[in-house]
């Protein structure tokens, strides 16, 4: 997805917030054409290291009067977004598209301001253009907004519309918080190979490399599911099946996931609260 010509100087993509995730995706757009002066980040940390020449102001009612956003996208922490949401009331006769990444911050809280109203659940693989973006309009959404917030979530990562709301507590259960997940077993494997006797970057190299290759396999089989893959290092009586034994079992990934999932699920509905 090329961004060059989406949005220009009069009519930028403003990111208030440019923190981990923000910052995430400011990286995949300038990175798929998006061109600095079109881009304007407000936050009082400053823009990032990898984006100097964008324009930047540390706050909201910094931001020049007389600029006319295309879209603004809400990237700070969910108990600021209702506060960011009334400090930019004054675009909304002008319509922009608007998109929070707020975990739990529903649309409702965004309609009341803003018609133009999109909540996405972004993570950060977005960076590289790998990210899962979840994405609910409210009903006002025009064709033409849809698609350019489609365009922007394109650019970062895979992109599906769900038309229930209620879909995306669970959603940032699964996608949103899901990478922290696979970089803990990361480390869970690394540290569990130093208990069985290899030294630490010995292991530390496996366990990221492992994850690596086993993803990179995984998007390069379109057409196997994960069980498929997961079956073809599985040698009946071997190591591997002694070690899915466990991993599978009572104890397992199953009812772990299955709990951590619901907690991260509940928090999100919490954090609408
Ligand atoms: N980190 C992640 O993997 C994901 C985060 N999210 C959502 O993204 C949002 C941001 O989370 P993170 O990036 O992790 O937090 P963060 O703390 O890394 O970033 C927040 C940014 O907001 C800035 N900020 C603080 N006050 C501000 C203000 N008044 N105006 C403008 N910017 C201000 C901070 O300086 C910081 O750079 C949250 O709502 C979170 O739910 C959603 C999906 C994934
Ligand atoms: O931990 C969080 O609350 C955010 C939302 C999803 C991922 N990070």
């Amino acid at each position: 997805m090329d961004l060059s010509k989406a949005f220009d100087p009069q009519h930028p993509l403003v990111l208030v917030g440019c923190g981990r995730m923000g910052g995430a995706m400011a990286r995949g757009w300038l990175e798929r054409g998006l061109a600095p002066e079109a881009f304007v980040v407000i936050d009082p940390a400053g823009a990032p290291d990898f984006a100097p020449d964008v324009r930047q102001f540390p706050s909201i009612d910094k931001m020049p009067r007389d600029l006319a956003p295309a879209a603004v996208i809400l990237a700070v922490k969910p108990y600021m977004v209702e506060q960011a949401v009334g400090q930019l009331a004054q675009l909304a006769e002008k319509d922009p598209l608007v998109i929070s990444v707020a975990a739990g911050i529903q649309l409702a809280s965004l309609e009341a301001v803003f018609e133009s109203s999109v909540r996405v659940m972004p993570n950060t693989p977005a960076a590289i253009g790998k990210g899962m973006m979840v994405a609910v309009a409210a009903n006002a959404v025009s064709q033409a907004k849809k698609a350019l917030a489609s365009d922007l979530m394109a650019a970062a990562g895979d992109v599906l519309w769900v038309d229930d709301e209620s879909m995306m507590d669970a959603v940032t259960g699964v996608s949103g918080s899901g990478p922290a997940y696979i970089f803990a077993l990361t480390e869970a494997m690394a540290a569990a190979g130093v208990t069985h006797g290899l030294p630490h970057d010995v292991a530390s190299r496996l366990a990221r490399q492992t994850v690596i290759g086993a993803a990179c396999l995984m998007e390069q089989s379109p057409h196997m599911t994960a069980s498929e893959l997961r079956e073809q290092v599985t040698s009946p009586g071997g190591t591997t099946a002694a070690a899915l034994d466990i991993l599978r079992g009572e104890e397992g990934f199953g009812p772990l996931l299955e709990k951590a999932i619901g907690a991260a699920t509940r928090r999100s509905q919490d954090l609408a609260k």
